[in-house]
């Protein structure tokens, strides 16, 4: 099986040239043959696609994803690293490019088609299927410069779909079509597939990167955050963006909790004490053990909480709520041990808390937290996995 793209410790740096006065200094520097301050937008990136592959490209704004298509295609040139690429690649990156505004749509498919070899015949003869899937009626006659940026996706991914090419690299252009055109293209992508072609797409979309890519590669600040299964990279950084957001709530959470007395000195989870990434155990059950200072020897409340790691509730609870009650197990120390069963949670990030409530269950005095992940790979969506059958 011949790779039909493979990079190899790709790296690229742009010039530091954010003012006007630095980017005629790094101008200087370069007429002078002195060095030019540099920054690495790109670093150390190595994958491969083959034959049937289909690789989703994500990241935050500014990761470097545009750069590295860039890359791959041949529109700039990599400071460090090799590239290798098959000769059939369709790519469809910047709006427009290589389309000459001046002249119509139909002209422009001619151009294209002319570029890549078809003769007059093939050309004719696709013409009307190329003009069909663009969908833009009279404008098609009309110069290009005259046309929306959907239409110019419109005839750009119709002259792609004609063309199919062996590897086929695209970004969030089709996020610019509306939303019959992006579904159109979808459909043309995921039959694309089925019949052997190869794809890698940048999205923003995790939807449609988890529908069409089987592998993604996460990129963070320029570099390789995390490459391989589409469902374990998207869910990982899916969990990233919500803890983000959650640790912020914590923190505003955390302010609020009054400096009380009631304090959780220790937790452990089955038998272990709490690491900061608990992986749920097959069988879903979890075994909490909770140490709590109470001043006063009376017995203060526990509550426990799971999330996603979106800050969305799944479930909690209190012993005040269950009529359970803790052990006084020293002077001062209260013990309490919660059996959770959570096999029904669906794959995927949560975060698992414990907290401490007075014994009126009113006042929130405590909190812990963790990092909760459910491994596996469901087709389902939602965060509990509900009982359900067919017929
Ligand atoms: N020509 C350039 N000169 C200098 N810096 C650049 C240039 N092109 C991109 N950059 C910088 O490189 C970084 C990566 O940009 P890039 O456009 O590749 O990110 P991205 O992941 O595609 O972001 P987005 O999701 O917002 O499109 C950014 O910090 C950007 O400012």
């Amino acid at each position: 099986m011949t790779t039909l793209l493979s990079a190899q410790a790709l790296a690229k740096a742009f010039p530091v040239a954010s003012t006007p006065r630095e980017r005629l200094r790094a101008l200087l520097n370069l007429l002078l043959g002195r060095p030019i301050k540099r920054r690495d937008v790109l670093r150390d990136i190595s994958f491969a696609i083959e034959p049937g592959a289909s690789l989703g490209v994500i990241g935050e704004n500014g990761a470097g994803k545009s750069t590295l298509l860039k890359l791959l295609v041949g529109v700039l040139t990599p400071t460090q690293g090799e590239l290798k690429r098959c000769d059939s690649v369709g790519a469809l990156l910047e709006l427009g490019a290589g389309f000459d505004l001046e002249r119509s749509g139909r002209e422009n498919i001619a151009l294209s088609a002319g570029l890549m070899g078809w003769n007059a015949r093939q050309i004719a003869e696709r013409e009307a299927e190329i003009i069909a899937f663009a969908d833009i009626g009279d404008y098609i006659d009309e110069p290009v410069k005259h046309y929306s940026s959907g239409m110019v996706v419109r005839l750009g991914f119709s002259i792609i779909a004609a063309v199919r090419p062996q590897l086929l690299i695209t970004d969030e252009v089709l996020a610019v079509g509306d939303e019959s055109f992006q579904k159109k293209c979808i459909r043309w992508m995921e039959e694309y597939l089925q019949q052997g072609g190869t794809l890698l797409l940048v999205s923003h979309s995790m939807y449609h990167v988890q529908k069409l890519c089987k592998s993604a590669l996460w990129l963070k600040d320029g570099g390789v955050e995390a490459y391989g299964d589409v469902f374990e990279v998207t869910q990982s950084y899916l969990a990233f963006h919500e803890r983000k957001q959650e640790a912020e709530k914590n923190l505003r959470e955390q302010r609020a909790i009054s400096a009380g007395d009631f304090r959780l000195q220790s937790w452990q989870v089955n038998g272990s004490p709490v690491a900061a990434n608990l992986v749920l155990p097959e069988d879903g059950a979890l075994q909490i053990d909770v140490e709590l200072h109470t001043p006063d020897q009376r017995i203060p409340h526990l509550g426990f909480g799971v999330k996603r790691a979106d800050g969305t509730a799944v479930f909690g609870g209190t012993s005040e709520i269950d009529r359970a009650e803790g052990v006084l197990a020293a002077p001062h120390q209260v013990r309490y041990r919660l059996q959770l069963d959570l096999s029904n949670l669906m794959p995927g990030h949560y975060s698992l808390s414990v907290f401490v409530l007075d014994p009126e269950a009113i006042r929130l005095f405590d909190t812990v937290h963790c990092d909760l992940v459910v491994r596996g790979q469901a087709r389902e969506f939602g965060m509990v996995r509900l009982p359900h059958r067919w017929g």
